[in-house]
């Protein structure tokens, strides 16, 4: 790739999904871009060595190959750094996942890339398109935050959901052992207008999971919409989040406003529905929103040998899918929960 063809860097990587030559790349402002692999750019700003460049930002889309609303932020995104419409001061990774998905316009080729993280891309004999970009992504995150250990680790896996929901935005917050929670990551969200925060339950084997576990990253899954086809989105709904993402890449002296608790909406994930066989289906409409209520009690959904129930509480449902691969979740339920200043630090 040449310089002037980093604007096309994605449309580049599509058509070459399977290991576009490394190259590197000087812009006008002295910020040095690298080109890892197809779909991973690495940028290198100007300033690296000031104490004012103290973020190392991951900034991820498309691991769902068919989420096209934040793929086309990141394009242009990446276009106003390129053109110098934007000025990156602080080490910025970004990925755009699943290049064959998009192709295809699918979700997975073979196998859900964002249950495949955290080493489990490696486990049995089986070698896919998924697997072996799970594989080489994990490489790249550690590359990217291992350079160096005195920056704040940001992570941003940008995704779309498969059905409408009743918050249309909402972060999905990987599971804190210490049930603490960064006020920063908060503030960030509610600045973006992202005012409704699923707190997980257990370590998963997700892309955020994985940067959150292994390099103690402040990740989010960010849910920016109902899925589209390229071309079909209405880019205006996720423009918060693009001007906070280009005040956070921008600006070292930026910081969201101040945390104010009372205006988030957060949930706590209280149980998983997982697949265990072919007999399993949902006893709701699969169409409802994420974020629908069912009163306590009721039957949630049934497999060959148990059945999930509501408990005692009323609890929203999450993800609903009962068409997911067999031991896969198939929803996740929450209850209503606060956070406090003491879970913050
Ligand atoms: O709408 C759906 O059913 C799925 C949307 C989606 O891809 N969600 C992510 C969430 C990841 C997380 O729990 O952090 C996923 O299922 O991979
Ligand atoms: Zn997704």
């Amino acid at each position: 790739m040449n310089t002037g063809q980093l604007t096309d860097f994605l449309t580049i990587s599509r058509a070459n999904p399977h290991g576009l030559a490394p190259s590197q790349h000087h812009l006008a402002c002295g910020s040095r871009i690298e080109v890892w692999d197809s779909g991973v750019l690495y940028l290198e700003p100007a300033s690296s060595q000031d104490v004012s460049s103290n973020k190392d930002i991951i900034i991820s889309c498309g691991i769902h190959g068919n989420e096209t609303a934040p793929i086309e932020m990141c394009e242009r995104l990446l276009k106003q750094i390129v053109t110098g419409q934007l000025v990156c001061q602080q080490r910025l990774l970004l990925i755009f996942g699943n290049l064959e998905g998009m192709n295809l316009a699918v979700r997975e080729v073979d196998e859900n890339l964002n249950r495949l993280f955290c080493g489990e891309h490696a486990k049995g004999q089986i070698s896919n398109n998924e697997r072996r970009r799970a594989a080489k992504l994990e490489h790249y995150v550690s590359r990217f935050y291992q350079a160096r250990s005195t920056a704040i680790r940001l992570h941003y896996d940008l995704h779309t959901a498969i059905r409408a929901s009743k918050y249309e935005q909402f972060a999905v917050y990987p599971y804190q052992a210490s049930n603490t929670y960064s006020r920063r990551l908060l503030a960030f969200l509610a600045n973006a207008d992202i005012k409704t925060i699923l707190l997980s339950h257990a370590p998963a084997t997700t892309f955020s999971c994985y940067s959150a576990q292994y390099f103690a990253a402040e990740s989010l899954t960010i849910e920016l919409g109902k899925v589209a086809p390229f071309g079909k989105n209405d880019l205006s709904r996720l423009a918060c989040l693009h001007a906070s993402l280009k005040n956070e890449l921008n600006d070292s002296e930026w910081q969201p406003q101040p945390l104010a608790l009372n205006k988030l909406r957060v949930f706590k994930v209280c149980q998983e529905i997982i697949k265990h066989s072919e007999q399993f289906c949902l006893h709701f409409s699969e169409d409802v929103a994420n974020f629908s209520a069912f009163a306590p009690n009721s039957l949630l959904a049934s497999d060959e040998h148990r059945c999930w129930c509501v408990g005692a509480q009323e609890e929203v449902v999450i993800f609903p899918n009962a068409a997911v691969a067999v031991s896969h979740r198939a929803a996740l339920m929450a209850v209503v929960t606060e956070l406090t200043d003491k879970m913050l630090n």
